[in-house]
């Protein structure tokens, strides 16, 4: 089943992204959440790499062993970050061995402790060369790509930002997930605007359901996605409280999710930050239902 697949049925089509955890320890404990996760049906699943600018670790033996253990496709993501494309087609060609056969093409942020992307000699610069390259030499595989609704940090204007996406897109691209964002409208206006620019692929809101205040001021650091203000204040008068910000936050993205699914989006992927209290309250509070 190919990513596009999973977004033309009546159903909206529900997705989940892993992180590798850096412990053997952390591992058990993830697929112990992603066991619980797939009572909702998912379908499929995905796992960053080089996430935030880490290393690129354990991706393929994470994801590789959570396709094991479902059954459902799942997506290697993929960064241009220091590695050439013959560097890039080899991981493929061994993601493809494991039955993975989808990818989150992406550029990558930039290593830490360095503030800009630079391209290896004989790599690529930008997400659209890389979903190029997947296209024509592994041409079997189901491609997503990064949309922002707020805009891409480094991108100077949202036009220009667009036109990036419809690169991505006009490379082969079969959907976009986009940034995580918490102001529903900033992406209405984006989905209208892809569509006015002729970007015809699934566009699919990426949401983070927020468990606690200091972990999402610096993720939203790291992506520039705004926070709504009488949210900052839920959050801040459940003081340190943690099972009142865990509450807040899910309550929220449960608003949030049901407002896309009202307005027909093609379906919901999911930055669980590979635990399942969260993702579970809010699929519960909307009553999902597992097939
Ligand atoms: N590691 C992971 O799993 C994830 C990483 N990200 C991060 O999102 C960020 C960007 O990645 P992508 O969206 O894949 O990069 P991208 O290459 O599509 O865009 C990066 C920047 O370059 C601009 N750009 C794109 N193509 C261009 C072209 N052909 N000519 C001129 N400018 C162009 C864009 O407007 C944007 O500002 C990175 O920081 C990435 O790591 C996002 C989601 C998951
Ligand atoms: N610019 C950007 N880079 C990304 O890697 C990225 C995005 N945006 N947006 C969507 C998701 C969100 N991602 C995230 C967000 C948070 C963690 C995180 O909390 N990592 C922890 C734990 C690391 C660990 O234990 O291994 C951390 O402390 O950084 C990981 C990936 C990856 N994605």
């Amino acid at each position: 089943m190919s990513l596009a697949d999973i977004y033309s049925t009546d159903q909206p089509g529900l997705s989940f992204e892993l992180f590798p955890p850096k412990t053997e320890a952390g591992e058990e404990a993830l697929l112990k959440h992603v066991q619980r996760l797939l009572e909702f049906s998912p379908g499929y699943i995905t796992c960053t790499y080089g996430a935030g600018g880490s290393t690129q670790n354990k991706t393929l033996d994470i994801i590789g062993r959570v396709h094991e253990m479902s059954g459902l496709p799942v997506a290697t993501h993929l960064t241009c970050v220091g590695s050439t494309a013959e560097q890039l087609g080899e991981y493929l060609t061994e993601a493809r061995k494991r039955g993975v056969d989808n990818v989150v093409a992406l550029r990558g942020d930039p290593p830490k402790g360095e503030d800009s992307f630079t391209a290896v000699e004989g790599g690529f610069k930008y997400a659209n060369e890389l979903v190029e390259y997947i296209r024509r030499d592994f041409s079997d595989m189901g491609i997503a790509v990064a949309g922002y609704p707020e805009k891409h940090v480094e991108a100077p204007s949202l036009d220009v930002d667009l036109e990036n996406l419809k690169r991505k897109v006009d490379a082969g691209a079969d959907v976009v997930v986009t940034q995580l964002f918490y102001v529903n409208d900033d992406f209405f206006a984006f989905r209208d605007r892809c569509v006015a620019l002729g970007i015809n692929v699934p566009i699919v809101p990426g949401l983070l359901p927020v468990t606690n205040f200091a972990q999402i001021k610096r993720i939203t650091s790291l992506c520039g996605a705004k926070l709504p203000g009488e949210f900052v204040s839920a959050l801040e008068a459940a003081g340190d409280e943690s099972d009142t910000q865990f509450q807040v936050g899910v309550d929220f993205a449960t608003q949030q999710m049901a407002q896309l699914l009202e307005a027909g989006v093609p379906g919901v992927h999911l930055y669980v930050l590979n635990k399942s209290e969260a993702a579970s309250g809010v699929l519960e509070n909307l009553g999902w239902k597992a097939n």
